[in-house]
């Protein structure tokens, strides 16, 4: 049997075209399909653009601090509209990048939506298309719970279009986009409230690095709601009636709401049962991202792991390598580094103090210390930073790295690999920092007296 392609590639985000370049360094022949623009969610409504509007939202805060450091007040204004304009041309030079790259790689792009007709064919637009493999890597979309009037409450896909921002919103979510667009919203002066069914913010991080977060948000004047949630929202005429349900039950009167309860697999339009592929809320796969049907594999956010870009490029790599290049490649989780963009940034990698207390038995012992940076001792900003070492006691073995404070990401990121490595509590102790700086105080950290 001959196929118009060696592999279809469906979705043109980070996963999909990873998957799609690799698999064409291999000398096969690979076509991907985008219905809409590519890049993905993350160059299009997601990583990028809101990486963007955290940019942009902290210039408020840093012209503060630079009076403080002795820069004289200028009256300075923000342009909403503005900013739009310059952020979307960036987005569509990015969308020219990707393309520009599988045009490169030898990948022929096909701007229209893909469905499954049968386990080789798809339709592509008007056309219909053979495959001998087929990736998909649709990804994913935004959830509402079942809430009375949820349809008035926006999801993060509209906060970038907005035409004008809001004076006042409340965000349904302490996740990672409610914590992220309630820090950006903010920093523009909006007024934000931030309602979460769950007892704390940020739930899957370690505890200490969440409080410090909530903590700074206190600060920062935003009114954080836990072990709560939106019963109802109703249009009225100053805005929208926000009825509450929980620890706090006083109702609200904002101008928007965003709902930011999670996010789910993007399967409605595809047709999976005409392929045989087997998915429940998300496509099963195996290790090696193999669906139910041999020769069918999936990749990213429409898979039930990781919602992150390096994942699901490294998921898309590893499923050109398995296939295509010989060399069977599994990814592992384990130690995935992730940071939150708020201001306080907040990052970690590997396990929390209450996973590893779990995963571990108890025999853990942690290290942390709260400071505040050199930068902020001449601002009138209380802005604490913290750092913190999960160590499996018997072994001195580092299992868990966690950060809150500027540049998290960046410096909880390079100490992963060394957690990867297996890198000890005294082979860091060994290292030699650089001074002044905020990672320094990994290489020095005391016992914390909640540690076990
Ligand atoms: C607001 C927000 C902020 C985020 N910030 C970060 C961050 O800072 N860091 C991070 O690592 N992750 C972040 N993420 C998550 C990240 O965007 C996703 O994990 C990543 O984009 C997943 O990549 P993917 O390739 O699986 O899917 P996507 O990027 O979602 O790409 C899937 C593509 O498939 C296309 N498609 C779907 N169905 C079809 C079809 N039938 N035919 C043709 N094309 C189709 C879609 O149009 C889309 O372009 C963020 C997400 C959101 C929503
Ligand atoms: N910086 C990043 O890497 C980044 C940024 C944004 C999104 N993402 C990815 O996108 C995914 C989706 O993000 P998200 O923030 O939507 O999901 P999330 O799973 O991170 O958070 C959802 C939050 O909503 C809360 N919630 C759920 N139902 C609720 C209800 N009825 N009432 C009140 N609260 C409720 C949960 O307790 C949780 O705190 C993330 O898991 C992440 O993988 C990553």
């Amino acid at each position: 049997m001959t196929y118009d392609y060696d592999l279809f590639v469906i979705g043109a985000g980070p996963g999909g075209v990873a998957a799609a370049k690799r698999s064409a360094q291999y000398g096969v022949m690979v076509a991907i399909a985008e219905q809409a623009q590519a890049g993905g969610g993350c160059v299009n409504r997601g990583c990028i653009p809101k990486k963007l509007m955290v940019y942009a939202s902290a210039f408020a805060r840093l012209q503060r601090d630079a009076i403080a450091y002795g820069w004289s007040k200028s009256e300075q204004q923000f342009d909403w509209q503005r900013f739009v304009t310059v952020r979307d041309r960036e987005i569509q030079r990015l969308q020219q990048v990707q393309r520009q790259a599988l045009q490169t790689a030898g990948v022929e792009f096909i701007n229209e939506r893909a469905t499954f007709v049968d386990a080789h064919t798809l339709a592509v637009g008007d056309r219909k298309i053979t495959a001998a493999k087929i990736l998909i890597a649709v990804g994913g979309k935004s959830i509402k719970p079942a809430i009375s009037g949820i349809e008035h409450a926006l999801t993060s896909n509209e906060m970038f279009h907005l035409r004008a921002l809001p004076e006042q919103i409340a965000i349904l979510g302490g996740g990672y986009i409610g914590v992220e667009f309630a820090s950006i919203l903010r920093g523009f002066g909006c007024e934000v409230t931030l309602i979460n069914h769950e007892h704390c913010l940020l739930s899957g991080f370690d505890a200490d690095l969440a409080a410090a977060v909530h903590r700074a948000f206190d600060h920062r004047g935003i009114q954080t709601l836990c072990n709560t949630t939106i019963k109802t929202i109703e249009p009225v005429p100053e805005g929208l009636r926000v009825t509450l349900e929980g620890e706090t039950a006083t109702p609200l009167v904002v101008e928007t709401v965003l709902c930011a309860t999670g996010r789910a697999p993007q399967l409605d339009e595809l047709r999976l049962e005409n392929a045989g592929v087997e998915a429940k809320t998300a496509i099963a796969v195996d290790d090696y991202s193999r669906t139910s049907q041999p020769h069918i594999f999936a990749v990213g956010d429409c898979t039930n792991r990781l919602q992150l870009t390096p994942v699901a490029k490294a998921e898309g790599k590893a499923f050109a390598d398995t296939v295509f290049g010989q060399q069977p490649q599994v990814v592992h989780y384990d130690y995935v580094p992730s940071v939150v963009c708020s201001d306080p940034e907040a990052a970690s990698v590997g396990l929390s103090e209450a996973t590893a207390h779990e995963k571990l038995g108890g025999a853990i012992a942690c290290y942390q210390s709260e400071f505040q940076p050199l930068f902020y001792s001449l601002t009138d900003r209380p802005q604490q930073s913290l750092v913190k070492l999960v160590v499996e006691a018997n072994t001195e073995r580092v299992v868990g790295i966690h950060m809150v404070g500027d540049h998290a990401g960046e410096i909880v990121q390079s100490l992963g690999v060394s957690l990867q490595m297996g890198i000890t509590k005294q082979a860091l102790e060994r290292a030699i920092g650089i001074h002044p700086s905020s990672a320094e105080e990994f290489f020095s950290l005391e016992r914390s007296p909640s540690a076990t």
